[in-house]
């Protein structure tokens, strides 16, 4: 075990830049996941997560900065065994069956879970039978899940691997997912857009915006620290000492909504405050960092 691991470090993003021909899609990004952690990567679209995937797995160059995994730098030669990448293709061959491609799998990959694999695909009801090419685009998902994780790796890059599932699948995999971490302390990094499951299969997020890492933080302490205040929209005075900690002002009709990072000491008279949700508190980043590249 390198001292990394040892440390618990088993990625660390340090001021990692790609740039393409049309212009950055990563810059100075940033980003620490230690060992265990399951983290949703979350962003607007062309925020960079795919970008950042790629690269940690080493199927990118960067073109500054640095991206150690399992304490080397990324795309090191032979690459990592410990490493699997799940990119938004799914890598099956469409004319093998189900037991064909597991079995190619087996044949390719020299720490092979058979049985881990046989029960994911078991609890994904997947024809062993059937064809790649007939499957439905979520049973697709699940083999190709049920394959990256039978090779038993140390870290999974995930590239929306939850986008084609029903929403009884979405708890399935977070569900495997988490008692993978638990089990054998596999760290994992998934991009989504779907906020409502992220809470069941995740215990960090990562925020990516505008090519950076602009917030990471476990999900619990990040719905801890942020409180929505609603109070009447014509008290400007308690809006103007709310506004420095404010993530987002929303005015609706007579009432305005403050979404805070922190708690406020007092609660200003006539004012509620209430714990906001995951989601709330995301959407309202997403939307204070859109603004922000609006007003740029
Ligand atoms: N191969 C490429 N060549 C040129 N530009 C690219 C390439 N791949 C991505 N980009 C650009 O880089 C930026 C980041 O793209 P990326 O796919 O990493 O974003 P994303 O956050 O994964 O988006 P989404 O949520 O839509 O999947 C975008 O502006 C995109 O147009």
């Amino acid at each position: 075990m390198s001292s990394e691991q040892a440390h618990g470090a088993i990625l660390q993003v340090h001021d990692a830049g790609v740039r393409y021909r049309r212009g950055w899609a990563l810059r100075h990004c940033e980003l620490e996941l230690s060992a265990g952690s399951i983290t949703a990567l979350v962003g607007p679209n062309g925020a960079g997560k795919s970008t950042l995937m790629l690269a940690a797995a080493g199927l990118l160059e960067l073109t500054e900065g640095r991206i150690d995994v399992l304490g080397a730098p990324a795309g090191t030669s032979p690459g990592h065994p410990e490493l699997s990448y799940l990119g938004q293709a799914r890598p099956l061959y469409r004319q093998f069956t189900v037991d064909t491609m597991l079995e190619l799998a087996r044949h390719l990959n020299t720490s092979w879970d058979g049985p881990l694999a046989d029960r994911l695909c078991e609890e994904a009801r997947l024809d062993r039978g059937a064809r790649v090419r007939t499957l439905s685009g979520g049973q697709r998902t699940r083999l190709a899940l049920a394959i990256v994780l039978a090779r038993r790796p140390t870290l999974v890059l995930l590239d929306e691997p939850l986008a084609e599932l029903d929403p009884l699948a979405r708890l399935e995999v977070a569900q495997t997912l988490l008692a993978q971490a638990a089990d054998s302390g596999l760290t994992v990094l998934m991009s989504s857009h779907v906020l409502s499951e992220i809470e069941d299969a995740c215990d960090h997020l990562a925020l990516l915006t505008g090519g950076r890492i602009t917030l990471h933080a476990p999900i619990e302490h990040l719905v801890q620290r942020h409180r929505l205040l609603t109070g009447p929209d014509d008290d400007e005075t308690t809006l103007a000492t709310l506004r420095p900690a404010a993530v987002e002002i929303r005015r609706s009709v007579r009432q305005v909504t403050v979404l805070l990072d922190g708690r406020p000491a007092v609660v200003p008279e006539g004012w509620t405050e209430a714990e906001p949700t995951l989601e709330e508190v995301v959407i309202a980043r997403l939307r204070a960092a859109a603004d922000h590249r609006e007003a740029a």
